[in-house]
């Protein structure tokens, strides 16, 4: 089985015009470079068999661009931190500028899946190159700040961005950050577990500080993003809702 090398994974800030191509864009899979088994996703094939930029990194079988979205000072580089190094990026919030992106590879049931996470700017200034990145994205995490009701707030707006500008079959999940923050809670489970039930859409409160939910919310991604392009016919259907439900600490999830 011939496997890819993931590029180095990527720190720093990058400009809208990344070196990386976006994950599953360009949609053509160059001759004799693609690992020949899985079936492309609904939304574009994962990404295709390029050659390591940077050389280095770790082997992957298939990947996949995630992007985080969601309103300025929720945690959504945070978030990715804490999943790439395990580390809580405390003190003083350096809000992000355009859009960067890191790549982390997990394992799933055997397989390497690479996740391009895209962490986008949650200010306003910046929507228009986050609307870009958009279409090529299969996987969106869309999060709000437990502590803050006006993110939450603005969850529907970003719904409404989000079924403007992306693929129709992307994967969504709704994460509530920040859910340390107890005292200073401002948004009830209870109402984000109702607006999550009438969108259909899976949730977990996260912390981006103790790490609550934050491997689970990208592995399950990760699960359902693999099964998409890989599954058997006679293999029974990954089921991310269930998933969560029982895999989640302090965790719901909703159904329509
Ligand atoms: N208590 C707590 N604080 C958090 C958590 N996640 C992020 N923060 C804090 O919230 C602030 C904003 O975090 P960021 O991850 O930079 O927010 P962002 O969503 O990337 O913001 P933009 O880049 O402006 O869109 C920082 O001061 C973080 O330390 C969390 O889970 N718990
Ligand atoms: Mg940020």
């Amino acid at each position: 089985m011939s496997r890819k090398k993931t590029p180095k994974s990527k720190a720093g800030s990058a400009p809208a015009t990344s070196a990386l191509p976006a994950a599953n864009g360009p949609r053509s899979v160059r001759p004799g470079t693609a690992r020949p088994g899985p079936k492309a996703p609904p939304n574009g094939p994962p990404q295709p068999g390029r050659s390591s930029i940077g050389g280095g990194g770790d082997f992957y079988d298939v990947a996949f661009k995630v992007m985080l979205v969601g309103d300025s000072g929720v945690g959504k580089t945070c978030l990715l931190v804490r999943f790439k190094d395990g580390a809580f990026l405390a003190g003083t919030f350096i809000s992000t500028v355009g859009i960067d992106f890191r790549n982390k590879v997990v394992d799933v049931d055997g397989m390497k899946v690479k996740l391009q996470i895209w962490d986008t700017a949650g200010q306003e200034r910046f929507r228009s190159v986050t609307h870009a990145y958009y279409r090529d994205a299969h996987a969106l995490l869309l999060l709000y700040d437990v502590t803050n009701k006006a993110s939450f707030d603005s969850i529907q707006a970003w719904l409404m961005e989000i079924q403007e500008h992306a693929q129709d079959d992307v994967v969504l999940m709704l994460l509530g950050n920040k859910v340390d923050s107890a005292q200073e809670r401002a948004v009830k489970r209870e109402e984000a577990e109702k607006l999550a039930k009438d969108y259909g859409l899976p949730f977990m409160e996260t912390s981006a500080k103790t790490g609550l939910n934050v491997d689970l919310a990208f592995t399950a991604i990760a699960k359902e993003l693999k099964q998409r392009c890989t599954k058997a016919p006679s293999e029974p259907r990954f089921r991310l809702h269930d998933y969560i439900k029982r895999e989640g600490r302090g965790a719901s999830c909703c159904r329509p």
